[in-house]
């Protein structure tokens, strides 16, 4: 029977249980998908393990064994090794034609058909690691096959964080710059503003829940908010006061070109990665 409130009408696949399919799958399970509509495929036995074990997922050492009969396969292994594992799914994606979901940063929808013998539903999508705690957000792609089952892509991954779909493909290596990658640089802040309270005499646990709270605050007006993070920024900049002393001192150290050049050298990247493993 259905789950009333599940968005998984049958078993989803996940194809590689690490960083980011554990939290897809915490955050699943949090908002009451079954867990035993959930099965994973994962090489390593402790993670494999763990998943079981915390979950309650059904687990299996091989790709082909979770994939046989999941209408959704979430394909969540690294890039460079997706080429190998769709060639390993691609006779039973001829006989099942599933609906075939890539987190794979770079790699292309064009790519991931071919690979899995062509003519199938590739949903690409990007979500980060806050899915765990249904605070993710997640970039969604369809190709032409797929264009009728991007809802139910969408549907799964909503119950982790809102989605934004994406018309125009090439658009995905940023948005996997901008947000897959972004809760790691919103840690990289964290840890040095951290840092540099301490610097300031700050105890380690002071400044971590001074630092945490500050980006959740702050994230969260960004979010509740109709005023740009200019305006939101401004507000907190009194005139001669200490804001306006960091501020200079960040933009005098070329912030903005910093964080442009980052985010540039994430979206070729991604375009890296489809090249490198064609
Ligand atoms: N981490 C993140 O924040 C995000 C990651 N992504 C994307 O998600 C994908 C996974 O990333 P991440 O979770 O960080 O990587 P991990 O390395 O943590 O997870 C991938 C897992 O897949 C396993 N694996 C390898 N081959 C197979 C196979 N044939 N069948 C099943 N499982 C296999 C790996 O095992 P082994 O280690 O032995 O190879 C590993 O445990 C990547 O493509 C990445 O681009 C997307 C958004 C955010
Ligand atoms: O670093 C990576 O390549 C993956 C994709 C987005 C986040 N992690």
């Amino acid at each position: 029977m259905t789950h009333p409130s599940s968005p998984l009408p049958g078993p989803v696949a996940f194809i590689g249980g690490g960083n980011m399919a554990r939290s897809l799958i915490g955050g699943l399970v949090a908002r009451g998908v079954p867990a035993d509509r959930i099965r994973v495929a994962e090489p390593v036995a402790a993670l494999r393990e763990a998943l079981q074990r915390d979950f309650g997922v059904h687990v299996h050492e091989r790709a082909e064994a979770a994939a046989d009969g999941a209408a959704v396969w979430l394909l969540a292994v690294k890039p460079q090794v997706m080429r190998e594992v769709c060639a390993g799914l691609a006779a039973l994606a001829g006989a099942q034609a599933p609906l075939a979901v890539s987190i794979a940063a770079g790699i292309t929808a064009g790519q991931l058909d071919r690979w899995l013998g062509g003519g199938v539903a590739v949903v690409r999508a990007m979500p980060n690691t806050p899915a765990l705690l249904g605070a993710g957000i997640t970039g969604l792609y369809a190709n032409a096959a797929a264009v009728a089952r991007l809802d139910q892509a969408d549907d799964l991954l909503q119950a982790v964080g809102p989605t934004v779909r994406i018309a125009d493909e090439a658009q995905m290596d940023a948005v996997t710059a901008v947000s897959g990658s972004g809760p790691a640089y919103v840690f990289l802040l964290a840890e040095a503003m951290q840092q540099a309270g301490q610097a300031q005499g700050l105890s380690a646990e002071a400044a971590r829940a001074l630092v945490g709270q500050t980006l959740l605050g702050a994230a969260t007006m960004l979010i509740r908010s109709d005023e740009s993070a200019e305006v939101l920024r401004a507000r907190v900049t009194s005139p001669g006061g200490t804001t306006q002393a960091a501020i200079e001192t960040f933009e005098a150290g070329g912030f903005r070109g910093l964080v442009d050049r980052a985010i540039a050298a994430a979206t070729e990247r991604g375009r890296q990665l489809s090249a490198a493993n064609e």
